[in-house]
Parts: structure tokens; sequence; C-alpha cells
């Protein structure tokens, strides 16, 4: 029997809607999904396993013009993405604005079939839609145009059909059983990560990284330490709180999810280090995972 596989990207700009699309697709709470812009940091796959198909979504961080090394190494992962792509899904905003000139700078560099997302569509009108259409088809001659809301799931089957009709003849590019690239750790990570961007406000959520210190699989329970890390002290004590209140906040949903996610028992434990300016550190980026 014929095997048909390939790689989709989901690009655009931050908030647009690109994690809660990779999920619809997907059907898997896999990447991390906040209403704060560029909260996907890394590249992350995600995998649609059938017997005679797999395809193999890659969410990447919202496009936006770097101002610090963390972002110019999020945006090496957004031009990784595109280079094997069989196609690359673009997701707007419908109720943004026209001005997506660093979006179209990406795009430069592929030749993949463009297929053109308009997201949100729950929240406007038919004229809307139309004009928006109209636009993208004008601008940028995709191979298509959907208008959808991911959130609600309504028309990503039209995608997937696409998806599923453009699909290139090619053996499989993982392993069958496999839905990602990333591990336990990493999701371990990114739920924490995902509540931090939740609970605080300005600056904390974009100067904290979270990195899993241990991760031990016993058979009832997974026992998960963390480091929060901050670039300066007085980000230490909002994310603590008064009498470690807020921390505990964060502690307590991040393990509900997470127990949810992995089907077992969590035992979460966190620790809040200061790193100053780790952002702008091509070491600590390096070590945290950030190298392209
Ligand atoms: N009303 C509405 N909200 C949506 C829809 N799709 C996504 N959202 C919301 O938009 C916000 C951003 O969604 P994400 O999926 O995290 O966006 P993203 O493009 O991955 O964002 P970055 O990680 O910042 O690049 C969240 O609050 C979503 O719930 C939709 O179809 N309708």
């Amino acid at each position: 029997m014929s095997h048909r596989a390939g790689f989709v990207s989901i690009i655009g700009k931050p908030n647009a809607g690109k994690s809660t699309l990779m999920n619809a697709l997907v059907g898997e709470k896999m990447s991390i999904i906040t209403p704060k812009a560029q909260t996907t940091r890394h590249r992350i796959l995600g995998i649609v396993n059938e017997e005679d198909y797999q395809i193999v979504f890659s969410d990447t961080p919202g496009i936006i013009k770097p101002h610090y090394a963390l972002q110019e190494t999020m945006m090496h992962q957004v031009s990784g993405s595109l280079v094997d792509a069989d196609m690359v899904l673009l997701v707007t905003d419908i109720n943004e604005k026209y001005d997506e000139s660093d979006v179209m700078d990406k795009l430069k560099g592929s030749t993949a079939p463009l297929v053109v997302i308009i997201n949100k569509i729950d929240k406007s009108d038919e004229e809307t839609v139309k004009q928006k259409i109209a636009y993208w088809e004008e601008t940028l001659k995709p191979t298509a145009v959907f208008a959808i809301s991911a959130l609600l799931n309504h028309n990503v089957q039209a995608i997937m059909n696409l998806v599923l009709d453009s699909l290139p003849e090619h053996p499989p590019y993982y392993e069958k059983d496999f839905l990602t690239d990333r591990n336990d750790r990493f999701f371990a990570s990114e739920i924490i990560r995902e509540k931090i961007f939740k609970i605080y406000e300005k600056e904390i959520p974009y100067s904290t990284e979270v990195i899993i210190t241990a991760f031990i699989e016993d058979p009832k329970i997974y026992r998960i330490s963390a480091e929060i890390i901050v670039e300066r002290d007085s980000q230490k004590n909002i994310l603590i709180g008064t009498g470690g209140e807020m921390l505990k906040k964060v502690g307590t949903y991040a393990r509900k999810d997470m127990e949810e996610f992995f089907q077992r028992k969590v035992f979460l434990e966190m620790f809040v280090k200061v790193i100053p300016d780790w952002r702008s550190k091509k070491n600590y980026l390096k070590k945290f995972g950030y190298e392209d």
C-alpha cells in the first residue's frame, strides 16, 4: 500500500491563533495557548498518524522584529520550519490590521504551496470575512483561503481535507507511534510556563524561563522539580508573592494540568532563581535549548 507524508508549517503573527489551530488539527493539547502574545517560543511538532499517511505539523513562534537574542533565535526557528515545508499555513487574525510585512519577508524564501487562514471569524461578521478573503486572494495569490474559528473548531476539517489531498507520496518521517518531537520534561515546563503567562502581568512572563531539574517516573506518581528563572530580584518577589501565595497558585494549576496530561498523580516542587539578563546572554539561551 502506498504511503503519504509531509511537513505542514503553521506561521503568522503573535496571537493569531497558530497554537489553537495546531491543537485543533492534531487533536491534542500540544502547544500551550494563552491570551498573551509570544507564548510559543520553540518550534513544536504535532504529528497525525494513520495507517496510510503521516502529517507533521509544526507550530512556530509568532513573527516579529527581534529585539533581544531570545527573539532572534525564535525567528530562526520560523525560517527553519519553512525550509522543509510541503505546505505553509499562514494564520491571520481577522480583527488585526493588514500590515503583515515581516510575515511576507519570511515567506519570500518559501516555495511550498501557501494557504491563508483567516481566523477568529466568530468575532466578526460576514461582510468583513468577504473583504478579507478578497484581500488575501489579491495580495498573496495563495493556493487557498479558509475563514475559520480555530477556537470553535469551525471549518478546521476543511483545512485538514486540503492538507490530506496535497500530501506527497513519501514513507513516514517519524515512527508511527510518535505524536511529537518533544518529551515529557518539555511539556511539564510548558505547562508551568502557561500558568505563569496566565497569572502574571506585564514583563514577568516574558522574563521567565522554566527548567525541569528532576522528573522521576514512579509507577503511581511523577515527581517533578522545576526551577523558575527570572532576570531580577524584584521579579522573583512578584513571582513568589506575599507568603508564597502566587507561586502556590502556579503550582496548584500546573499540577492539575500535568495530572491530566500525563494521566498520573504528580508531585511538583518549584524554586525561583535569578539569572540577571538571561534573555540577552547567548550561553544561557544555548543552555535553555534555544540554539538553532
Ligand atoms: N475568538 C477567538 N479566539 C481565538 C481563536 N483562535 C485563537 N483564539 C485566541 O487567541 C489567543 C491566542 O491564541 P494562540 O493559539 O496562543 O495564538 P498563537 O498564534 O499561537 O500565539 P503566539 O504563541 O503568541 O505566537 C488565545 O486567547 C486564543 O484562545 C478563534 O478562532 N476565535
